[in-house]
Parts: structure tokens; sequence; C-alpha cells
């Protein structure tokens, strides 16, 4: 394949596998979840968060490039601030707060669904594990990630009137910190897959990816959808 062919195989991939065709976010933006259901996925989520600059410190660490580091540090800056919480990793528990979670249960990161630590230890390890060259792959889903928090976060606003503008301050700097994170990722990407095997396995790290975002979304519509089979220890805010 070209550049040009393999990038617009990993586009394909998040056309159809990205988590905005995931029927739990569709519910999020029509204002179908129950105050409850919004706790759930702003609690899960914060675990992701949290691995993220964790995940990047290990990309960081293989990356034998000062030029690449240099880039690739503003990632865990974005997320940590200066201080571990100025960044992303605090906004995201005040949206956790505003929407009337307890700070110290969100951080301790104790009630989320054994699936979303399944899923989030998965992409540290696979960010540890596998080939520096797959492990930047995996960040591609940012590629897709402005369009559906420019779906979610207008909608969140306009259908949920205990959602404001403040609380959804995390969501702000996103879009542009992820297009130029996705911008440099891409480019290196297709710069170093040089081989069919290395396109392959980039194809299949975003693919991984994908899955790690759309099983978080199901488990959190199993735990909290129509069924209501909440794992035991998981959030429950009928057992308080
Ligand atoms: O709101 C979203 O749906 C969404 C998705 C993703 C993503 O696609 O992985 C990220 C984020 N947000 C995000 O805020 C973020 O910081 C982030 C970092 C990464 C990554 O893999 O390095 N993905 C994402």
């Amino acid at each position: 394949m070209t550049p040009a062919q393999l990038e617009g195989v990993l586009r394909e991939v998040g056309a159809a596998r990205y988590h905005n065709l995931h029927p739990l976010h569709h519910q999020m933006v029509s204002g179908a979840l129950t105050r409850t259901q919004m706790q759930a996925w702003a609690l899960n989520r914060y675990c992701y968060q949290a691995v993220i600059p964790r995940k990047d410190a290990m990309i960081l660490a293989r990356a034998e490039d000062p030029a690449f580091r240099a880039e690739w540090r503003k990632r865990i800056e974005d997320h940590d601030g200066d201080d571990g919480w100025s960044g992303g990793i605090a906004r995201w528990l005040k949206l956790a707060t505003g929407l009337g979670l307890d700070a110290d249960a969100v951080k301790s990161e104790r009630l989320a669904l054994p699936a979303t630590r399944f899923a989030v230890g998965a992409y540290l390890s696979f960010c540890t594990n596998r080939s520096l060259l797959e492990a930047v792959a995996s960040s591609l889903t940012e590629l897709f990630s402005p369009v559906i928090i420019g779906e979610r976060v207008p909608a969140m606003l306009a259908k949920y009137d205990y959602v404001t503008e403040d609380i959804l301050a995390y969501f702000k700097p996103r879009p542009v910190q992820a297009s130029r994170d996705a911008d440099f990722a891409l480019a290196y990407v297709l710069e170093h897959a040089t081989t069919p095997e290395k396109q392959q396995a980039v194809i299949d790290a975003l693919v991984f990816k994908c899955d790690i975002l759309w099983a978080m979304l199901d488990a959190l519509d199993y735990a909290y959808g129509g069924k209501g089979h909440v794992p035991p220890g998981a959030f429950n805010p009928e057992e308080r």
C-alpha cells in the first residue's frame, strides 16, 4: 500500500468502529440517559483519562528520537498540567464532581466496572509491550475524537438541565490538542509503516483501540442500561 492508501484504510476503520457508533453514545446525545448513567459514564471514563499519561510515558521511554519525545511529551503535559492537578485529569475530575460524584471515590477508581479496569489495563499493556509503531498507531482514535466531542458537548448542554459549560470544560481544548496529536501520530505511522506486515500491524492496533473504547461503553450499557446488572462492588447509587 502507498501511505495514502494506508491512511484511507485507517480512516475506514474509524468510520466503521469508532465509539460514536455505539448505541450508548446515541442515547447520550438524544437526551435519553438517566443521571445515574451519566455519572457512571464519567466515573468509568476517569480511569481511561488517568491511564493516558501513563501509557504516553511508556511510549516516551521507548522513543529514541529526542524530537519525537519533545512532541509526545506535550500529551503528558496536557493531562497532568504543571503540578499533576492542573490539566485534563483535574478537569475530568471537575466534570465528575459537577455531575454529583465524590472526588475521592472517583480518584480511587474502586467503583469502576471490572470491564473498564480490564480495558484500560489492556491499553496500558499494549503500549508497554507492543512495538513503538503499534503503540503510536493505537493513539489514532484521536483522529476521530473531535467529531464525537462535537456531537457530545452541544447535545449534553441542550438535553440535560444539570449539565453546564463549566462542568464540560474538559472538552474545550481537546479538539485542538487531539488534532495536533493525531496529525503527528498519523505522519509518524505513515512514514514508518514501510512493509505490508507493519502496515497490517498499525491497522490492527487501531482496531484494538476502537475495541477498547467500544468495550467500555458495552460494559456501561450492560450495567446501567435497561438490564441493570451492576457488578458487585461497582458504583450503584441505589445501595447508598
Ligand atoms: O471524548 C472522547 O470520546 C475521547 C476519545 C479518545 C480516543 O479516541 O481515544 C480520547 C479522548 N477523548 C481524550 O480526551 C483524550 O485525551 C485521549 C487521548 C487518547 C489517546 O489514545 O492517547 N485518546 C483520547
